[in-house]
């Protein structure tokens, strides 16, 4: 039997070394210079002429990038009603960092297996949305696994119908499984509930909604916009070096692909999300690398990238971990590095996002005095994370964003997904819930019997 890969066996081409100093890549951080993916290194690294995190100079590198921060967007820190509605979690894409997905055969009919899994039909995810949005919540992000029924509308269904081979493009009709998730189009009308804005469709998905056709994906995303898709989460990035996704996701989009899907989704006017997934077994100089990726596609896309997002390897349950590739995820030091670097590096990205789902509530709080000015969204439920092994729960409310913005001095504001609207959230006028959703009227999301409902006795 062939042996597993281990952390030991991975050789890369791309290694954290450089011509630079991390003297000179600090100055020109210090100056609001543009970085090249040398300096990057050497601040990710804290100098590759030296081994380990030295603690003096990241605390130089997290000081230029809290400046910067304050320089760029102020002491407000920003956040969102919304939340997740993942429609279901088949996917036979098999990426070994992840621990959402279900394979695919465990939803079918005809299975003994019991799927530990969940398929949602669109209108049970227009309940979930409504009964939010009826609370105040004015976003719903929705992500899932690439259930092989899922067609993008009944036009693709027809073609996937027709194929000579449809295992090869990743189809069985909705009548194999238990439960049919309708195609893309549906779910996402019937997430559009009453304005509720709809971020859904990662480049992954894209790619799954236009499969075993000639579509470009401006015409699968124009489809997607037509039926009320608004933005676009650009997660599937995880690191954006083919020598990391081979080994991470070796089934999943290339780079390029990715790339190319980002830009044509911003073509046809949705607005983007840009997220890297790092900690695992990747090095600093791939970490660079993405951050240019993604630099350069910002430029591109005239600016259509609002947020970006750093999510750091939740290891637990995975794969890669469980067959020993890695031994853990990225340390408290790289995730503070991390979040420093983006923001020195994206000067054309102006929100770097703390995921206090990733970091928990301390350490998502330290992300914004390192660089991070965006703390993410009550989100109401989560699964990939949790999934993962990861403890940090489902849901804040917004009295828990006030108390935790407060303490550390800075300004709670509630924001839309795009960030063109905001509003202060003065601590000294409890209650405190939304106001920008189209059924918001600033009482809280859920009651403290809905959060913590009393025990059964
Ligand atoms: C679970 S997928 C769902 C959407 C779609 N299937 C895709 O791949 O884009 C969304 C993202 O979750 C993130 N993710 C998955 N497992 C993770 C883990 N163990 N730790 C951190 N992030 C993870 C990855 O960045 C991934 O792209
Ligand atoms: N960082 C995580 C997010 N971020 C997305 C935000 O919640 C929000 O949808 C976005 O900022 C657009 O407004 N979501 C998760 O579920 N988990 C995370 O770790
Ligand atoms: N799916 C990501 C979270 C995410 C969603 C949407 C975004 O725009 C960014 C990040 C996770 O929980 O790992
Ligand atoms: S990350 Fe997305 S594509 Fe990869 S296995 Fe998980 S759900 Fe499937």
């Amino acid at each position: 039997m062939e042996r597993p890969v281990t952390e030991a066996d991975l050789t890369f081409d791309h290694v954290p070394e450089t011509d630079q100093s991390f003297e000179n890549a600090l100055t020109k951080a210090r100056a609001g210079d543009r970085l090249t993916v040398d300096d990057a290194i050497e601040l990710l690294t804290t100098g590759t002429e030296i081994g380990g995190i030295d603690s003096t100079r990241k605390e130089q590198v997290l000081e230029a990038a809290d400046r910067r921060r304050a320089d760029v967007v102020g002491e407000e820190v920003t956040f969102v009603a919304n939340l997740n509605n993942n429609v279901t979690t088949a996917c036979n894409v098999g990426c070994l960092f992840c621990n959402f997905k279900d394979a695919a055969h465990t939803f079918e009919r005809d299975t003994e297996i019991q799927s530990a899994g969940f398929t949602k039909t669109p209108s049970e995810s227009r309940e979930i949305v409504a009964d939010a949005v009826s609370r105040g919540v004015y976003e719903v992000t929705s992500v899932s696994g690439l259930h092989p029924a899922f067609a993008l509308d009944d036009e693709h269904r027809e073609i996937l119908e027709a194929h000579p081979d449809p295992k090869a493009v990743n189809y069985k009709p909705p009548e194999a499984y238990e439960i049919d998730p309708g195609t893309y189009t549906d779910q996402i009308s019937a997430m559009s509930v009453d304005g509720v804005h709809v971020h859904s469709m990662t480049p992954e998905e894209g790619y799954h909604a236009r499969r075993g056709t000639d579509w470009s994906y401006e015409e699968v995303y124009s489809r997607l916009a037509a039926a009320g898709l608004d933005t676009v989460p650009g997660t599937a990035a995880e690191i954006l070096v083919d020598e990391v996704r081979d080994v991470i996701c070796p089934g999943k989009i290339s780079t390029e692909g990715w790339l190319e899907a980002m830009e044509a989704a911003a073509n046809v006017g949705l607005g983007l999300t840009a997220t890297i997934m790092y900690g695992h077994v990747e090095n600093e100089a791939h970490r660079a690398m993405h951050l240019k990726r993604v630099r350069d596609l910002q430029e591109r896309v005239d600016g259509a990238i609002t947020e970006f997002v750093p999510l750091s390897f939740v290891h637990q349950n995975t794969p890669l971990y469980e067959h020993d590739v890695v031994s853990g995820g990225a340390s408290t030091d790289e995730d503070e590095l991390m979040i420093a670097v983006s923001r020195l590096f994206l000067d054309n990205i102006d929100h770097i996002q703390s995921s206090w789902v990733k970091y928990g509530d301390e350490q998502g709080l330290k992300m914004l005095s390192c660089g991070a000015d965006d703390f993410m969204g009550t989100i109401l439920s989560e699964e990939i994370t949790k999934r993962a092994g990861g403890e940090y729960g489902e849901y804040r409310s917004f009295a828990d964003y006030v108390d935790l913005v407060t303490s550390i001095g800075r300004v709670p504001v509630e924001r839309s997904t795009d960030y063109e609207t905001r509003r202060v959230i003065d601590p000294d006028e409890p209650p405190f819930g939304p106001r920008l959703g189209p059924k918001s009227d600033g009482t809280p999301i859920l009651t403290p019997e809905e959060r913590a409902p009393p025990a059964d006795d």
